[in-house]
């Protein structure tokens, strides 16, 4: 499949729902789970330290540090599967990545709450490319103040991509909530430019 747009005011994303074949995308679901440092980290919420609701990791070029959620992040050096997927991601978006975050969502009581990917480090128009991995969940996009649209959902399937670039996360909040549907476990991994400082 190709990349095609989703047209929401005042953002740029792309989705091709089989940019991966199924088969390469199970092969890669087992082989990421089984080979990534996955650590659960706890971020500061109204004064208390609470465990994230996820499994993450950070890959990338030494120069790739980032702050994310108040937590700072030294990249691990890249795997030959990260690289691998870096390569096909910039040949397939036109954009380049210096770093992977990863996150696994081992099953639905696992999330991520609304939030902008607008840190300072990701710079003010940033392309973000984003690969779904195992069980489907639905995404949810909002508008930030000054848009008037209703808010959007998007299911997520394994072997997915979704580019967000340009304007949308200046405009747009996006989230991965909780569902009560039994749903087995799911990678997300986005590939991001941080610019060193
Ligand atoms: O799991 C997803 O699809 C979203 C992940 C995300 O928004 C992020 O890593 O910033
Ligand atoms: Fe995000």
């Amino acid at each position: 499949m190709a990349l095609s747009p989703l047209l929401l005011p005042q953002a740029d994303l792309l989705f091709d729902p089989e940019f991966l074949p199924a088969a390469e995308a199970d092969a890669l679901l087992a082989q990421l789970t089984a080979e990534v440092a996955w650590e659960q980290r706890a971020i500061r919420l109204f004064g208390q330290e609470v465990p994230q609701p996820r499994l993450t990791a950070w890959y990338g070029d030494p120069a790739a540090h980032y702050t994310y959620s108040g937590l700072s992040w030294e990249p691990m050096p890249w795997s030959p599967a990260l690289l691998d997927l870096r390569q096909r991601l910039e040949a397939a978006t036109g954009a380049r990545y210096n770093s992977v975050l990863l996150n696994y969502y081992r099953d639905g009581r696992d999330s991520m709450g609304w939030h902008s990917d607008d840190e300072p480090e990701l710079g003010p128009a940033p392309a973000i490319a984003s690969l779904s991995l195992g069980a489907t969940r639905r995404f949810r996009l909002r508008p930030r103040s000054g848009v008037v649209h209703p808010p959007f959902g998007l299911d997520l399937p394994n072997g997915s991509l979704l580019l967000m670039r340009g304007p949308t996360q200046q405009h747009w909040q996006h989230a991965l909530p909780k569902t009560a549907r039994p749903v087995g476990p799911r990678l997300n991994l986005t590939f991001r430019w941080v610019h060193p400082h």
